[in-house]
């Protein structure tokens, strides 16, 4: 007869176990229910729940949040370019809108809304993508924060970092390359976002009025740019470049600035530096801005607060005069933006952020900067842009009455020489009529009145 194994414990040994085990489970229930805290008591339990539950589940979830490191998160733009081209029979809701009137040829674009559930297919692995939205706030702030979730399977964990992301990437790239609209961006301080309008300006190189040969040298220098990713690389510098484009009022900065958009196909981040609260929030603003993208700040002299480094006081005792000459910069106890912060951004430490970024500032007095931002190498193009000279002339008259050669132009060319007027004001002068030969008479004698104008007044 078989006898039971000599190792196997007696009943009275089971027996006296199971008491203990039953008096230490009691002593911990005891020890959770009364001594700890009702929230840690749900906090353990919810802990608990999510442990057994990602035990059991045979689901994984990737998280993409908007920002990445203190910076915009290039994945979260990637999938939020792609994810509208995978919109299918399942997906519930969409935001469709558009900036022109409905027509059956410009139909509406489309975006994924919030808590929308997106299912894309890869290689046979399902893909349920979520947009959801958190609200990060205290006394002081209050951020939205946008993240993505993707759910998959388990076992298909590996294959969607390995091969799905890597797709995502490549698609939102060429999206992004041929993208039809660009955008203009501001800056809203009260929810901490920047705002996008759809940026339509007709400005291009073509229609630009200046030097053929400087506008050859910035077309040059923007290609450059745009082909030495790993030039930049291997000289260990960041992929920026910064321009500086100054001149009168009515040169064309703007202008070129919008030429410069539209030739490149990048978006605008347009900055009035007053807006930001102090370096730490101009740092969030500008980490909060995409690559392949142009930084603008427009009239750096009138940021007064950024034309120097100044303490506070210094600030709050001229905020009071700074506000009747500039209606633009504002007043508040906020210590504002210092000159290093901004310069931190150029070519400091926090230049690195980002790539593809060109950094373009405009100025009517180039001789109200600080030193410290005309140093060789922090802007690394100056364009002076100038008054309206005879190439440019000629330029303007194409564009605005389609003429190139007319025996008129030579009497212009010769008063354009001692007058100075600005491209805007001929472009003015042009558009008076749509007769070209009266157009052209009535700009001779503006340019003579100028002209007469001048010698009076000896200016
Ligand atoms: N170089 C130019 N070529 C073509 N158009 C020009 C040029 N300069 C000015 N204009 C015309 O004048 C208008 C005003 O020019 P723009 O706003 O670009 O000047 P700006 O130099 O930026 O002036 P400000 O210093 O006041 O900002 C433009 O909308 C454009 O129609
Ligand atoms: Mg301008």
């Amino acid at each position: 007869m078989a006898s039971l194994p000599e190792q196997l414990p007696s009943f009275s040994t089971l027996l006296s176990l199971y008491a203990s085990f039953s008096a230490m489970a009691m002593l911990i229930r005891t020890l959770f229910n009364e001594i700890l805290p009702k929230r840690f008591q749900t906090y353990i339990s919810a802990k608990f729940f999510d442990i057994a539950s990602a035990c059991l589940s045979s689901d994984f979830t990737f998280i993409i949040e908007e920002r990445w490191q203190a910076v915009h998160n290039e994945t979260f733009r990637a999938v939020e370019a792609y994810l509208p081209t995978r919109v299918g029979p399942s997906t519930e809701s969409l935001l469709i809108g558009s900036n022109e009137p409905l027509n059956p040829r410009a139909l509406p674009k489309q975006r994924i809304p919030v808590d929308c559930k997106i299912v894309d297919e890869f290689h046979g692995m399902r893909l349920e993508w979520t947009l959801c939205n958190s609200v990060d706030s205290n006394k002081y702030f209050h951020r939205e924060k946008r993240y993505f979730r993707l759910c998959c399977k388990k076992g298909d964990r590996d294959r969607v970092m390995k091969s799905y992301l890597p797709h995502i990437a490549s698609t939102a790239q060429s999206i992004l390359n041929r993208r039809e609209t660009l955008n203009i961006y501001t800056y809203d301080q009260e929810s901490s976002v920047w705002e996008s309008v759809v940026f339509k300006h007709p400005a291009t190189f073509e229609t630009l009025a200046m030097e053929p040969e400087l506008k050859q040298l910035i077309k040059g220098d923007l290609d450059s740019f745009v082909a030495r990713k790993d030039f930049f690389k291997g000289v260990g510098r960041a992929w920026k470049r910064g321009y500086l484009l100054y001149g009168p009022p009515g040169t064309g900065k703007s202008s070129l600035v919008a030429a410069i958009a539209n030739y490149l196909r990048y978006n605008i981040y347009d900055l009035q530096v007053q807006t930001a609260r102090s370096d730490a929030d101009l740092r969030h603003i500008l980490t909060s801005t995409t690559n392949r993208s142009i930084l603008l700040i427009e009239d750096i002299d009138c940021g007064s607060k950024v034309s120097h480094d100044r303490t506070r006081v210094q600030d709050v005792q001229e905020d009071t005069q700074d506000e009747q000459q500039s209606p633009s910069c504002i007043s508040s106890n906020d210590p504002g933006v210092t000159l290093s912060g901004l310069l931190n951004f150029l070519d400091g430490l926090w230049s690195s952020c980002g790539d593809e970024r060109i950094i373009i500032f405009t100025t009517n007095h180039k001789e109200k900067l600080d030193p410290a931002l005309l140093r060789p190498g922090r802007m690394d193009v100056h364009i002076y842009m100038d008054y309206c000279t005879p190439a440019a002339f000629r330029k303007l008259s194409a564009t605005y009455l389609g003429i190139e050669h007319h025996p008129s132009f030579v009497t212009i060319e010769n008063l354009l020489q001692c007058v100075t007027v600005t491209p805007a004001e001929v472009a003015q002068q042009l558009m008076k009529s749509d007769d070209p030969e009266a157009v052209l008479q009535s700009f001779i004698h503006f340019l003579g009145s100028k002209r007469d104008q001048e010698i009076e007044t000896g200016s």
